[in-house]
């Protein structure tokens, strides 16, 4: 048995490994060079921008990231070391001192932790921070977002969705004071599957390649039922209203994902929470730099309120001054955090970034969006489909917690004895795919 293998059996970890198939293995070998692809192309068609507001600065600038990306795509083809970053960033000695433990994780191979021999969720996320310190290393460009495009394309490819989503949600809210109980846990329910099929949407997982919404998504509500494999709404919908009844203010917290379709979507659900009082603040949190090609950041989350605001379409146009203007008021709060943006497992959030882990103590409920929040949550670990939630999250107990997610890495804890075996010999892509959901909550009702 290799060194590798005998760390992979001793921490579970899901590793990239060379000799595996795994989904890992894919992600770094097919879809991460897909993506730098993609980044360095998006580079080449705004050279004229890039001159036009810097002059020739703008076009050396240009120049001189695309060198530092091809570098980059270089190193993870040819599965050279890890190197550890060189331009001063907030995060700079987090991470190198991060990748120090991964060395000395590895001490008994060559001492070298290198791109296909090393934990998938570290090298993944070391791969998006080296694009941005590819460009901070490019000054004037510096604050050039390379995903910027595709984040605004999917929002534009989702219209239709978005319009049917704002008219629904408006709708509701003439008659929203008179739904009995029953009714308005029936529309929480609805709300909460429209933030969970979002998720679909993300633009990491098709390599970069278009991800959005076109169908109307709320008649297909009832059709995606079956395909959510963890279900822990009704313990959402008591925590709320027990919540609502015993305190006068309630706050959801919301680790956002993917910008575009899933984060109109995220924010159609706050929109409900505080109409029908279920809480009375939300919190956003989003990514301090580009990340996973679709994750929010705050120009990302500013822009799209922006955009709804000044839609043609009566409904979305409402919902985008109601927005802002939640935001004005601090019902809406949008927070964000270096730590998003760092490798490390939400076990390791109160050591790492104490402060935030204050933040998030103060939720009455927080919700997790996405894949990655999810591997994160549990540590990307392989676990068995058994474990329960609690366990998985290692210690990791803030407030109660509820993942929203689509299954899109082979990481899956918390099922029914047989459940995830029965799944993958019907469906061997079930755990990839994005095709399944979950909602799965820890916490003290
Ligand atoms: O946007 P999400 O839901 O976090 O998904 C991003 C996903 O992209 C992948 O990393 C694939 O590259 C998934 O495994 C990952 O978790
Ligand atoms: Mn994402």
């Amino acid at each position: 048995m290799t060194n590798l293998m005998l760390i992979l059996l001793s921490d579970n970890i899901v590793y990239v490994v060379l000799f595996s198939r795994s989904f890992a293995y894919l992600t770094i070998k097919d879809r991460t060079p897909q993506i730098l692809t993609k980044v360095i192309d998006t580079l080449h068609r705004h050279k004229n921008e890039f001159f036009e507001k810097h002059g020739e600065e703008g076009t050396e600038a240009g120049k001189k990231a695309i060198s530092l990306l091809s570098k980059l795509r270089n190193e993870l083809q040819t599965d050279k070391p890890i190197v550890p970053l060189v331009e001063k960033f907030v995060d700079t000695d987090i991470w190198n001192q991060y990748l120090e433990y991964q060395q000395s994780l590895m001490k008994e191979s060559d001492g070298k932790p290198r791109w296909f021999h090393s934990p998938w969720l570290f090298v993944e996320c070391y791969m998006y921070r080296r694009i941005h310190e590819a460009l901070t290393q490019s000054p004037p460009i510096d604050d050039f977002d390379v995903f910027k495009e595709l984040k605004e394309q999917n929002f534009f490819e989702s219209q239709e969705s978005i319009i049917s989503l704002c008219t629904y949600l408006q709708e509701l809210m003439r008659t929203i004071e008179e739904l009995d109980e029953d009714q308005l846990k029936n529309e929480f329910f609805k709300f909460l599957q429209i933030s969970l099929w979002g998720n679909k949407c993300d633009l990491s997982l098709s390599g970069g390649e278009t991800s959005s919404q076109k169908n109307d998504l709320i008649s297909s509500l009832e059709d995606l039922k079956p395909f959510i494999l963890v279900n822990d709404m009704e313990r959402l919908w008591s925590l709320l209203s027990k919540k609502t009844r015993e305190k006068a203010s309630v706050r959801v917290d919301i680790v956002l994902d993917n910008s575009g379709f899933e984060l109109t979507t995220d924010l159609v659900l706050a929109d409900f929470l505080l109409s029908s009082k279920l809480a009375t603040e939300i919190h956003f949190y989003g990514k301090r730099i580009p990340w996973f090609v679709s994750d929010t950041t705050i120009h990302d989350f500013n822009w799209l309120i922006e955009q709804v605001k000044h839609s043609n379409h009566k409904w979305v146009a409402k919902c985008g001054v109601d927005w802002e203007n939640c935001v004005k008021m601090s019902r809406l709060v949008y927070h964000d955090h270096i730590f998003w943006t760092l490798p490390h497992e939400y076990c390791a959030m109160s050591q790492v970034a104490p402060d935030l882990y204050a933040e998030l103590q103060k939720a009455d409920l927080i919700l997790f969006k996405g894949d990655l929040n999810y591997r994160k949550l549990t540590g990307d670990r392989k676990w068995a489909f058994t474990i329960p939630f609690h366990q998985a999250l290692s210690d990791f107990h803030p407030a109660p917690l509820c993942s929203i997610r689509t299954l899109k890495a082979e990481i899956q804890v918390g099922l029914q004895p047989g459940q995830g075996e029965e799944l993958a010999a019907s469906e061997p892509s079930w755990l990839t795919s994005g095709k399944y959901g979950i909602f799965q909550f820890d916490g003290p009702l």
